[in-house]
């Protein structure tokens, strides 16, 4: 009978998954074995006896010599395989690794790039440079001149135009709000939080608010304003800027801004589609009409 493997400090793998290590943990052996031993615990212990027997050393990853693709010899048995439910218990676990691989790059990547995230930091002093982008993508001066110019506006086409703008705007803030406040994600540790006024979910990061404003309004303006190419090339690069701005301030991580300039591209796409004109909501341009 071939004696149970045994941990570092001498007991048996079984009662050591059980008792003292936690999954995962150096404990469970080296190498490949604790990869393997650690996405078989994922689930809560003694939650399923074919689970517990997968940890336990007789589990086919744990017999020396068992393993399939070892080349197992006639005499030793084959190992059963794995129930149905534990095959697809593996993918979730791999697809969970390569989630928090890309996180934690994430996170290293953010950090590294958060230069300006205090005064103290390596180009603080253009922190003054980056707050003033970060006003330029906020939702309130970008509320307040669509309804300034919507006030002023004296031909329908104009107002047709900064009405769907409002709604654009409008749109965005309702939406990033809401996937703020599903998703909960914490600013980043370096973050100082001094903002220019702030929303209860802005303590949340994801995704970027003025990234998805700043995707948003740039390609409104890009499809509705007729610029000359310069300006247009101005129009994107302060897009990217502000973007990437978040990232220096310590506003956000990377993947925020990334996840932000895309739901706000998308936002285009649906205020695009659902684009609000007099034939198809006649009341809202009747009554503008009136006073
Ligand atoms: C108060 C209003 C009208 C808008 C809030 C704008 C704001 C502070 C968004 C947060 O942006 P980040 O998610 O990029 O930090």
């Amino acid at each position: 009978m071939p004696s149970p493997r045994r941990n570092a400090d001498g007991r048996p793998l079984a009662a050591s998954a059980s008792s003292s290590s936690s999954p995962g943990s150096p404990a469970h052996g080296g190498g490949g074995r604790f990869e393997f031993q650690s996405l078989l615990s994922s689930r809560a212990p003694g939650a399923d006896p074919t689970c517990a027997r997968l940890r336990a050393s007789d589990s086919p990853v744990h017999r020396r010599g068992s393993f399939p693709l070892a080349g197992a010899g006639p005499s030793q048995a084959a190992p059963a395989p794995l129930p149905e439910e534990d095959r697809m218990d593996l993918n979730p676990s791999f697809l969970g690794i390569a989630l928090r691989s890309l996180l934690a790059i994430d996170l290293w990547l953010s950090k590294k790039l958060g230069v300006c995230a205090g005064e103290s930091s390596s180009w603080g002093s253009m922190r003054p440079l980056m707050k003033l982008l970060e006003i330029s993508g906020h939702g309130i001066p970008w509320l307040l001149g669509t309804l300034y110019c919507l006030a002023r506006s004296d031909s329908w086409a104009g107002r047709e135009v900064l009405m769907n703008l409002l709604f654009a705007l409008l749109l965005d803030l309702l939406l990033v709000a809401l996937i703020k406040g599903l998703v909960r994600r914490r600013r980043p540790a370096h973050n100082q939080m001094d903002m220019f006024v702030t929303l209860s979910v802005d303590k949340y990061s994801f995704p970027s608010g003025h990234a998805t404003r700043a995707a948003l309004v740039s390609r409104f303006i890009l499809n509705h304003l007729v610029l000359a190419i310069p300006l247009r090339v101005l129009v994107v690069l302060w897009a990217f800027i502000v973007g990437f701005s978040r990232v220096m301030l310590g506003r956000h991580n990377v993947t925020d801004v990334a996840f932000g300039f895309f739901l706000g591209y998308t936002q285009y796409s649906i205020v695009d589609y659902c684009w609000l004109s007099p034939h198809n909501v006649p009341v809202l341009f009747v009554l503008w009409n009136q006073q």
